[in-house]
């Protein structure tokens, strides 16, 4: 599918928008007043074909209804919206056709059919041409392993096995925009792995733009190199991974374990902040290589093991509200 977007040639582009949900809350047992609450506001962005971008924010920030708005399940309640040059809420069958969208915590398979005949309604369903279901097919159960798992029911599958199905599934279609929310959540380390080995060959190889939630900071390292932080439904940055955190003034933590116990680790570019018995830990900031920090480390100590300790996603986030 070519490319399609907006007057300012953007693949996505939200400028102020707004969205307000009516809520009734009880006073008494028979009266009640409207709240209203605000999801999303003043919001503003754009994102270019091809972007791989992280759209992040503590519960509650207006993530879900954002990515809602997008794909045309709820409208605005004011600001202006394109994605792939439409109105989501007013082309949302035409958008369906540009879209992929996946959504860790449940699927959109049928529980009951085999794997195959869920991608066979699917491509009834976009109407897509028999050649190209089947080269897409073909493509993508090769690249995600799911060959053997092929005429398994759904409610058979593994949550892996499962998301991959999921991934399948969305990109039968040939979609130029991927929506993921929470794609690696409880999936093993070997499975988030090749995860987002795929998705970075898929953005490689067909240009296809990703826009993904996740709290997981390695989702977002591994795929994304722009990052949106979305709080009380409006950003709070926008910009590359490494500047976030430089503004969140964040730390990775270096786990040592020595031979020996042994007093507090003194090395350059790192503070030595807990030691309990052989294992100490040592905090640098996110942004400064490990390798020179290791180096020195393993220079003056006799080291059994080391690991590094990613800062969690929510902790950046947290840093940049404090400031
Ligand atoms: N249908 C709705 N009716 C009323 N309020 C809603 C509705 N949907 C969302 N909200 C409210 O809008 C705000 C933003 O919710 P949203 O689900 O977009 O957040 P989120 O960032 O996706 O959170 P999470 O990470 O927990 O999924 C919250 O205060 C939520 O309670």
């Amino acid at each position: 599918m070519t490319s399609t977007s907006s007057a300012d040639g953007s693949l996505i582009q939200v400028r102020d928008l707004h969205r307000t949900f009516t809520v009734r809350r009880k006073t008494s047992r028979f009266r009640g007043v409207r709240d209203e609450v605000v999801a999303v506001h003043d919001l503003t962005f754009s994102v270019e074909v091809g972007e791989m971008v992280g759209y992040i924010g503590p519960n509650g920030a207006g993530k879900s209804t954002t990515i809602k708005m997008l794909t045309g399940i709820l409208v605005p309640t004011d600001g202006s919206l394109s994605v792939a040059g439409l109105d989501p809420s007013r082309q949302r069958t035409e958008l369906a056709r540009h879209l992929g969208v996946v959504f860790g915590q449940r699927t959109t398979l049928w529980w009951d059919l085999p794997l195959r005949d869920s991608f066979a309604v699917l491509q009834k369903i976009y109407r897509t041409s028999p050649e190209r279901h089947r080269a897409n097919l073909a493509e993508y159960v090769e690249l995600l392993d799911l060959g053997d798992l092929l005429d398994t029911p759904v409610r058979q599958l593994s949550l892996g096995q499962r998301m991959r199905g999921d991934i399948v599934a969305a990109l039968l279609h040939d979609p130029e925009i991927l929506f993921l929310d929470e794609p690696t959540i409880g999936l093993d380390v070997i499975s988030k792995g090749r995860l987002r080995e795929f998705l970075r060959t898929l953005n490689a190889e067909r240009r296809t733009t990703l826009m993904l939630t996740t709290h997981d900071l390695q989702d977002i390292e591994a795929l994304c190199d722009r990052v949106i932080v979305i709080d009380h439904g409006t950003a709070v940055f926008d910009g590359p991974l490494a500047d976030l955190h430089t503004q969140g003034g964040s730390t990775r933590t270096l786990v040592v374990d020595l031979v020996d116990e042994a007093p507090a680790i003194s090395v350059p570019g790192a503070v030595t902040r807990r030691v309990e018995g052989p294992r100490q830990w040592l905090s640098f900031p996110a942004d400064a290589s490990a390798a020179p920090i290791v180096a020195a480390v393993a220079a003056a100590y006799d080291v059994a093991d080391l690991s590094i300790q990613e800062p969690d996603i929510e902790d950046v986030i947290r840093e940049i509200y404090q400031r």
